[in-house]
């Protein structure tokens, strides 16, 4: 630009000669214009200007709600303890961040193996000539694969058959007793007495209110998920062992198997390479956990036999029956796999991980980009939330702004008590609680899709001649089949979202599932994604 010469006479100038644009001049009010049509002109132009802003304002407003819509998708996860809802989120980050999941799950192995002493531990409970007068004792009850026999008879009540190896089972598995001490203690922080959910925490004991009442949630999707079995080795879970905690503790045994915070288990269950550099020729640095001789595996590896024999055993296996224990359809059961699970250099699978049992507590959030078809992808929280009765109480903040609710009834529970309250009926508990979740007016515009879930355990147990009118009278002398039960549950739920919702609009969404099957679950959760993406833009008059 030649100096001394302003801007603005520049680009007048250049404008003048080279940027002559035929329509502005035609817009241009005309140069002999009187006061009045000039008047009217700014009236007019005024007026237009009002629609034109009305126009961009309503635009702005729908990229903002699109953007909005686009931007994040809240899910619930309800349901009681037990339903499988933490195993349902599994499944979703199996299906969008499966490397993440991959690398978790050597953490898992602490889990599965608790899982594994406890049920030991159970049968070995059972077949205790003490238990025979023992009972009624709450522990009997502690997860809910314990069957209440209908008629009220305590199933001690049955004369049982002698198990004559139980001396022998029971001092070739004492070494377990203090295994399972040892892995509960390692899964439990030092402010709770029961080991808790796996997912990542803030806070110390659970709860970290934010200004919305809710605790503070954290996201636990591992940044590291880059990392490849071979570079993550794991170091035995022993060696991080607090030395400060104490080591005697009367509440342990019995409770059930959880765990809280990432402070305790992810960090005593690291993912290896991390921790410890892989082994090296002249350091002297263990490769693996195998070679950690404090690492549970040794104890477990060395009651194998032990352990494969007492379920062998028919007399232990008539002994359960009688005593209506039936481990198979409890949660976190490995006992058919015995060899596998306690092989020195064992790694679980996926499935192991879909099947370890660890109860929530309070309520972790967890966020995906999820995209489908031409969609950028849209950002996900879902909020696992504990579901046993003393953790219910922090579901509600969360039903402001919830866009979706994925509820889970286990079907399958319909012959189990609560382990909170051993006076009430799981499937009874299911049903009060679906009904207080869809008559919620706070919740009167969500999306509920409904998972009538543990349908494998359901066809399970009625093939075992397990009667669903002997528990439910309701159901009378209808066919004691899994088409008709699964169907009767349809309508159960169904009918009473139709009664009780404020919002006859709504429609409601049921799935028949087993969220431990991942190929089935798959196709539900991309159902249930679609559904979701469609009512959240409905709901905002998008579409
Ligand atoms: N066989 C079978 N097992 C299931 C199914 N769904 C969940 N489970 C198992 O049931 C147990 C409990 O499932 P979770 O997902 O931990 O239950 P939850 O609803 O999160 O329970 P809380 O955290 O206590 O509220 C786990 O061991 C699961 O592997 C199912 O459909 N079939
Ligand atoms: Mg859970």
């Amino acid at each position: 630009m030649p100096m001394g010469k302003s801007r603005s006479e520049d680009l007048g100038r250049r404008r003048s000669l080279s940027d002559f644009d035929p329509l502005a001049a035609a817009l241009l009010p005309p140069s002999n214009e009187t006061t009045e049509e000039r008047e009217s002109r700014i009236k007019a132009e005024n007026e237009a200007k009002k629609i034109s802003d009305g126009i961009d304002e309503m635009l702005r407003q729908e990229r903002l709600e699109r953007k909005k819509a686009r931007a994040e998708v809240n899910v619930l996860l309800l349901g009681q303890s037990e339903s499988g809802k933490s195993t349902t989120l599994k499944q979703f980050q199996l299906l969008h961040t499966p490397s993440a999941f991959h690398a978790e799950r050597i953490a898992w192995r602490a889990v599965i193996y608790l899982n594994l002493v406890r049920s030991v531990r159970r049968i070995l409970d059972a077949l205790s000539p003490e238990a025979d007068v023992d009972d009624h004792d709450d522990e009997s009850l502690e997860t809910a694969s314990i069957i209440i026999s209908s008629n009220g008879r305590p199933p001690s009540a049955i004369s049982g058959t002698r198990v004559p190896k139980y001396n022998v089972y029971k001092q070739r598995l004492e070494p377990l007793t203090m295994l399972e001490e040892k892995l509960t203690r390692l899964l439990t922080s030092p402010e709770e007495d029961e080991p808790t959910s796996w997912q990542q925490r803030n806070d110390v004991n659970g709860f970290a209110p934010t200004s919305n009442g809710r605790p503070a949630p954290t996201i636990m999707i591992p940044q590291n998920s880059s990392l490849s079995q071979s570079q993550s080795l794991p170091v035995s879970p022993t060696s991080y062992l607090s030395p400060t905690r104490s080591s005697g503790s009367s509440t342990w045994k019995g409770k059930e198997v959880t765990v809280h915070t990432s402070t305790n288990w992810r960090k005593a269950f690291p993912l290896g390479g991390k921790s410890k550099s892989p082994k090296s020729a002249h350091s002297g640095e263990i490769e693996g956990w195998w070679e950690d001789p404090d690492d549970p595996v040794h104890i477990l590896n060395a009651c194998a036999p032990a352990i494969q024999e007492l379920w062998k055993d028919p007399n232990v296996r008539q002994r359960l029956e009688e005593k209506k224990i039936r481990l198979e359809e409890s949660a976190g059961f490995y006992l058919n796999e015995i060899p596998r699970i306690t092989a020195k250099k064992y790694i679980p699978t996926n499935d192991d991980v879909l099947k370890a049992r660890l109860k929530t507590l309070g309520v972790v959030e967890h966020s995906f980009l999820i995209r489908s078809g031409a969609n950028r992808g849209v950002q996900w929280k879902i909020y696992d939330v504990g579901g046993a009765r003393n953790q219910r109480h922090a579901w509600a903040p969360y039903f402001s702004d919830v866009n979706a609710i994925i509820f889970l009834a286990p079907i399958s529970a319909f012959d189990q008590m609560l382990t909170e309250d051993p006076r009430v009926n799981r499937l009874e508990d299911s049903l009060l609680l679906w009904k207080g979740v869809v008559s919620n007016k706070l919740l009167e515009k969500v999306n509920i899709v409904l998972f009538l879930n543990k349908c494998d355990l359901l066809q399970a147990k009625l093939n075992a001649g397990v009667r669903l009118n002997e528990h439910m009278v309701t159901y009378g002398d209808r066919p004691n089949d899994y088409h008709s039960i699964s169907k009767y549950f349809r309508n159960k739920f169904g009918g009473i979202h139709q009664s009780a919702t404020p919002n006859k609009e709504r429609e409601l969404y049921i799935h028949l599932t087993a969220v431990t099957d991942t190929r089935r679950t798959g196709t539900i959760i991309e159902d249930v994604r679609d559904i979701i993406i469609r009512g959240n833009l409905k709901s905002l008059k998008l579409v």
